[in-house]
């Protein structure tokens, strides 16, 4: 018998729209009222085809919302040295507010050198370890931007999540341990997993929320979720679609979708999900390092 989808969709696509009118509206204001356009420089090295398509959806949609995008592709033979220096030319431009090195980096580059490199302040990804460190101590930190749009999407889903059993699968610095700050940041109660929790299907059956950012397709079944909990997929997954046609591919999250649809209160699509607001939430960090970078309030916008 065909499971039925008896879950909430969240629309991250429309979601994502409105953060974006959002800070058209910001960019706007900046503008008139300060003289500034601020400006978000991506950088790209080599040419993994995957990662084009996120990087012209982020020069379109930057363009859309008033601000100055920079673009900057680099061959996959860049040297650590020359990556840096083009990091240290954008920190010193003020025509750039924000500052995106696309992850992952060729094999001879340390990630964590170049992402140390950006000047914090211009780090919208929000990688850099003073930010991870503000974020762990409840300062004012820049906020990676998928577990941002996480947060949004639960927060205009569930409201006040205090108390509420989360469950972040997955523990990498850029999704799950930020998400899983955030979550606690909301008060809810935190259990962190990973590839050697024990019996995974357990923990997430005790789970109200459940963030799943394994990068493993349909990993997260559909009868581990417990009846009404709210699910966010972060994982985008390309895999062969031979019933598409021959040689045809299709995006899957790491949450098997129709079984978990027919028992969650709320779920997020692949693709429509998660990937949207996250590109939202980039121009939404690069509106707020504009402003801590002129000293103006956002809320005088
Ligand atoms: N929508 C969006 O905007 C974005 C989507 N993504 C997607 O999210 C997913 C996760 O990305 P990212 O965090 O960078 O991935 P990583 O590969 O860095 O981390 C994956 C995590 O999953 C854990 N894991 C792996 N296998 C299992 C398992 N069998 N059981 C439990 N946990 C497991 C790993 O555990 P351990 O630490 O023990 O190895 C690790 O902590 C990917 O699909 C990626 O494409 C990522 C960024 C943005
Ligand atoms: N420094 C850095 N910062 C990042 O934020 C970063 C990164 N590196 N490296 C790669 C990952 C991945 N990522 C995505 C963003 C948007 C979509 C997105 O918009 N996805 C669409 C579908 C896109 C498609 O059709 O392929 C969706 O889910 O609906 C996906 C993935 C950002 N990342």
């Amino acid at each position: 018998m065909p499971t039925e989808t008896t879950a909430k969709i969240i629309d991250g696509k429309a979601f994502s729209a409105k953060v974006r009118e959002g800070v058209a509206k910001d960019v706007a204001s900046l503008k008139e009222k300060h003289g500034i356009t601020p400006g978000l420089a991506v950088v790209i090295v080599g040419e993994d085809p995957a990662s084009q398509v996120y990087v012209r959806n982020k020069v379109k949609q930057t363009g859309e919302t008033g601000m100055n995008s920079f673009h900057f592709e680099m061959p996959d033979t860049t040297s650590q040295e020359e990556l840096l220096a083009k990091v240290n030319e954008l920190n010193e431009d003020p025509a750039v507010n924000g500052i995106l090195v696309q992850l992952p980096l060729p094999k001879q580059i340390d990630e964590a050198s170049v992402i140390n490199a950006i000047a914090p302040e211009k780090d919208v990804d929000g990688f850099h370890v003073i930010n991870s460190g503000l974020l762990a101590t409840g300062g004012d930190a820049m906020v990676p931007c998928t577990p941002l749009g996480c947060l949004l999407m639960l927060q205009d889903t569930l409201g006040d999540m205090s108390g509420k059993k989360a469950i972040v699968v997955g523990r990498s610095n850029i999704v799950g341990k930020p998400m899983a700050q955030l979550l606690l940041d909301a008060n809810c109660t935190v259990t962190i997993a990973h590839s050697r929790t024990k019996d995974l299907a357990a923990e997430v059956a005790q789970a109200d929320i459940v963030v799943a950012a394994v990068g493993r397709p349909e990993m997260v079944k559909g009868d581990w979720i417990k009846e009404g909990a709210t699910v966010i997929d972060v994982g985008i997954n390309r895999i062969d679609a031979p019933e598409r046609g021959e040689g045809k591919t299709r995006l899957v999250g790491d949450v098997e979708f129709e079984t978990a649809a027919a028992r969650a209160g709320a779920i997020t699509p692949v693709p429509g999900g998660v990937g949207p607001m996250t590109i939202a939430c980039l121009l939404k960090n690069t509106v707020t390092a504009t402003c801590r970078q002129n000293n103006i309030d956002p809320d005088t916008l």
